[in-house]
C-alpha cells in the first residue's frame, strides 16, 4: 500500500462499498469512495468483468491521485447461458434496479425446475498503485448457489434474496452481514489479494 494506507474505491454501488468498509476498516485502511474525489461513473465498456474492473480502477486513480481498489462483479446462471453475467447491473435496463433485475431473473427463470437453477457470483478486484500502473493487482473468485422461486430474507443487496445457499439452508439475504463477509466471492476475493499486497508492499 501507499505510506498513508490511503485508496479510493472505485465503486458507486452502496451494498459493495458497505461490504468493503466492513472488510477493510479492522485493517486499519482508509478507504475512500469515489463521490469523495468527484468520480464519475465509467461506461463499462468491457466483455469481461476484468476489463471493466481495470476501467474503474483506472478512472478512479486518476482522478483522485490515490491508489485504487474497483470490483467488477456479477451473477452467472447456467440455464441462461450465463447471463446477465457482466451485465447483471443493468439487467433490466436503466435506472439500474435491484428489483426489477430480480423480476427479470425470475420471469426468465419460469420455465427452469429445481435442480436446474444452478449459477454462481463473481467477483474480480483490480488494485492499481496509481493510474498507469502496468502491473495491476487482480483477483478473482466465485461463489457457488442456486436461484430462488421466491426472494427470501432482506440483508445484502442486488440479487441476494434469490440466492440460495444449499449449505446454509438460506438466501444470501438471510445471512448475516459476517458470514456473507466471510463466504462470499468479494470477501474471499477481497483477503486473498489483500495477502497479495501485504507480500508485495509490506
Ligand atoms: O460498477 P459499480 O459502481 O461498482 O457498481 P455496480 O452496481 O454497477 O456494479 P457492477 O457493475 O460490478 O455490477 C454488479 C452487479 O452484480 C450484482 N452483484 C454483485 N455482487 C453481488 C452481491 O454480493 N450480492 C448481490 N448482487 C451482487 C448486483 O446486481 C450488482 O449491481
Ligand atoms: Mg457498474
Amino acid at each position: 500500500m501507499n505510506a498513508s494506507n490511503t485508496l479510493v474505491l472505485a465503486s458507486g454501488n452502496a451494498g459493495k462499498l458497505r461490504e468493503f468498509n466492513q472488510l477493510l476498516s479492522p485493517l486499519g485502511l482508509d478507504v475512500r469512495p469515489q463521490a469523495e474525489f468527484g468520480v464519475h461513473d465509467v461506461e463499462e465498456t468491457g466483455l469481461t468483468f476484468v476489463e471493466n474492473a481495470l476501467l474503474k480502477a483506472r478512472e478512479a486513480s486518476r482522478v483522485s491521485g490515490l491508489p485504487a481498489l474497483a470490483d467488477d462483479s456479477g451473477l452467472e446462471v447456467d440455464a441462461l447461458h450465463g447471463a446477465p453475467g457482466i451485465y447483471s447491473a443493468r439487467y433490466a435496463g436503466e435506472p439500474k434496479s435491484d428489483e426489477r433485475n430480480n423480476e427479470k431473473l425470475l420471469a426468465a427463470l419460469s420455465e427452469c425446475a429445481e435442480g436446474q437453477r444452478t449459477g454462481r457470483y463473481w467477483c474480480v478486484l483490480v488494485y492499481l498503485r496509481h493510474a498507469e500502473d502496468p502491473v495491476p493487482v487482480i483477483v478473482q473468485r466465485s461463489w457457488e448457489g442456486e436461484i430462488l422461486a421466491h426472494p427470501r430474507g432482506e440483508g445484502g443487496f442486488g440479487y441476494d434474496p434469490l440466492f440460495w445457499l444449499p449449505d446454509q439452508g438460506m438466501s444470501v439475504a438471510e445471512l448475516q452481514s459476517e458470514t456473507k463477509n466471510r463466504l462470499s466471492h468479494r470477501g474471499r476475493a477481497l483477503h486473498a489479494l489483500v495477502d497479495i499486497l501485504k507480500v508485495a508492499h509490506g
